[in-house]
């Protein structure tokens, strides 16, 4: 139990609803257990009846007056039921949408490195499963463990004060019921495990196939895709039967221990009353309802048991992952000044999770205003320079400073803020392609959505679909062209108005005489920004005003346009040979 005291703030911030819906279970109880009560009293007036102690008049009141009772405790006790599920259901909602949230916080404040240790489906898992074992703990479970406490002290005192001996012979098939309901609840829960584990493998390899369709077309290997889920779908089926194998234990072994509880409360009342130690059969009939009345209570327990166990696991879980502490801290409340100057002196970085020295002593520094361009032979290097930028990883050593003022020393919201980001892919949203540039400002009017895409040069497509920049894009909405997508992003970057631009490879997927137009669109806008071009192109950084060109992450030519063309190395290479492919095109 220790791990659902994380609970316990919860607990405290509901405690007013929380004590009514506890009460209210109290009172709804005490209500129900009014019945047996009123059944043994209509055995008596019968008796006194047939005995002749009573008039058919006086039997009638009584009996009707009786009736009255039942109903009246029925429907209080039935409308005190709905009460109660409302408050203690509904707190179980309320603490399980306030723990999603803290859960989906603590994601949001995780470093890169967090997303790359930990598959997407357990994330997945952390915030809809485990959350929901753990409402079934704060839900259900408390309310019936109320229930069954509340229930099992009242009756056991006026059964007892009835009966004594009979009350002794009616509980003891009771905890065996308990502990057999505890067992199947475990075993049930194990095997229904191994099925949502095939679930969602099942799921996990449809989606795969629907988005990868036009790969599996191109290849024609629609029947080995069949073949694999037929084969998946086969073994899911299995564990389902043998689930279903399971719970089918689950009612008949009910009906059997309530049947034998009954049958030793006829017997030993039975016997009790041909002894005259029970004065009326209205006491048979009255344990009989309560055996009936405690059966499912008691059921519960061994339920709830199993339910408190799951939950802990899933709490102990999400405790583990609440505690975190994320790599990439914000250091700085106040706000500090991002402008363009940027110094990188020395960097090495290494990717911890692949031991990649990705960045072997990096020295440049690119003032306010500037564009500085990056190239280099894939794996370079290059795209690790933009993600220390935006502080997306801490360097291992040297240092970077943006403003004379250490990275780590900036307010992190601040900087990113600063920042407009265009990666090497391009990831949209499924939603409109308004709401995916908007997404880079979320005020923005629709006159600046228009003039960003302009400026991407993506405004032209974008009107030409039927439904223009109210089309959705992604699952169940159009595709964009590679080129289309890269657009839509740089559109999302320079909406923003950042002090810094980050162009990753962004130009790629775009023909040369559209990157001409961005380029020169968006000098006009970087012109008093600082931005780092990364590209594979000479077209795409001739204008910058430094190049630098990275090999295995150390920088191995650097100087402008003019003078790099003029110097034996990889950027000359690289210039005549894109040169002699835009002529002979
Ligand atoms: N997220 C990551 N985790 C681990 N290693 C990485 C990661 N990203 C890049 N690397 C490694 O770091 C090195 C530099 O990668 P980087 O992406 O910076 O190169 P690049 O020059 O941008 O390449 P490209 O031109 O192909 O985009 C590569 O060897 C790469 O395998």
């Amino acid at each position: 139990m220790k791990e659902l005291q994380h609970l316990n703030k919860y607990f405290l911030k509901y405690k007013t609803k929380l004590t009514l819906g506890i009460l209210i279970t109290i009172i709804a109880r005490i209500f129900l257990l009014y019945t047996p009560r009123y059944v043994r009293k209509i055995f008596i007036v019968v008796e006194n009846y047939l005995d002749g102690n009573i008039t058919k008049e006086v039997i009638k009141s009584e009996l009707l007056e009786i009736i009255l009772y039942i109903i009246g405790a029925a429907i209080i006790g039935a409308i005190l039921t709905f009460f109660m599920r409302q408050y203690i259901i509904n707190i179980s909602r309320y603490i399980e949408y306030d723990l999603k949230n803290e859960v989906y916080a603590q994601y949001q404040k995780l470093s890169l490195n967090f997303y790359k240790k930990n598959r997407t489906g357990d994330l997945m898992n952390r915030i809809s499963e485990d959350v929901g074992r753990v409402r079934m703990y704060v839900g259900p479970a408390i309310m019936y463990s109320i229930n069954t406490v509340t229930l099992f002290i009242i009756s056991i005192i006026y059964m007892y004060n009835e009966a004594p001996l009979l009350t002794m012979y009616t509980v003891i098939p009771l905890p065996i019921l308990s502990v057999a309901i505890y067992k199947l609840s475990k075993e049930i829960h194990n095997r229904s495990t191994i099925v949502q584990q095939y679930l969602s493998k099942l799921s996990t390899y449809t989606q795969e196939s629907f988005s990868g369709i036009s790969v599996i077309k191109a290849y024609g290997i629609e029947p080995q895709t069949s073949k694999s889920f037929e084969n998946l779908a086969e073994e899911s089926k299995n564990k389902q039967v043998s689930l279903a194998k399971v719970q089918a234990w689950f009612f008949p072994m009910m009906v059997l221990l309530i049947g034998t509880s009954n049958l030793l409360v006829i017997y030993v009342g039975g016997m009790q009353y041909i002894n005259g130690q029970i004065e009326s059969l209205g006491t048979i009939a009255e344990f009989i309802i309560y055996v009936n009345m405690l059966t499912w209570p008691v059921a519960t327990v061994g339920w709830v048991t199993s339910i408190v166990q799951q939950a802990e696991a899933s709490q102990k879980r999400i405790n583990e992952f609440l505690k975190i502490e994320p790599e990439i801290k914000n250091n700085v409340q106040e706000q500090t000044e991002v402008s363009g100057d940027i110094v990188f002196k020395d960097v090495t970085f290494t990717y911890d999770d692949t031991n990649i020295q990705a960045l072997k002593g990096i020295s440049f520094d690119i003032k306010n205003g500037e564009t500085l361009a990056i190239l280099g032979k894939t794996g370079s290097g290059k795209s690790t320079i933009l993600d220390l930028i935006g502080r997306l990883y801490d360097i291992d050593s040297g240092s970077i400073t943006i403003n004379k003022l250490s990275i780590e020393k900036h307010n992190l919201t601040n900087l990113r803020d600063s920042i407009g980001y265009v990666p090497q892919d391009a990831f949209l949203f499924s939603d409109t392609i308004k709401n995916n540039i908007k997404f880079g400002k979320e005020n923005a009017t629709d006159d600046e959505v228009i003039e960003a895409a302009k400026n991407a040069q993506v405004h032209k497509n974008i009107i030409k679909f039927n439904n223009g920049y109210d089309t959705v894009l992604g699952e169940r909405g159009i595709t964009l062209s590679g080129g289309q997508k890269q657009r839509v992003s740089i559109a999302r970057a320079i909406i923003k108005t950042p002090k810094i631009l980050l162009f990753d490879d962004c130009l790629s997927a775009v023909d040369t005489e559209t990157e001409e137009k961005i380029l020169k669109t968006l000098n006009k806008i970087t012109a008093q920004k600082t931005s780092v071009i990364v590209s594979h192109r000479v077209s795409s950084a001739k204008n910058a005003d430094k190049i630098i060109v990275l090999e295995d992450g150390k920088i191995v030519q650097q100087g402008t346009h003019e003078s790099l063309i003029n110097e034996e190395g990889y950027y000359k290479h690289l210039y005549l040979k894109q040169l002699s492919e835009n002529t002979s095109d």
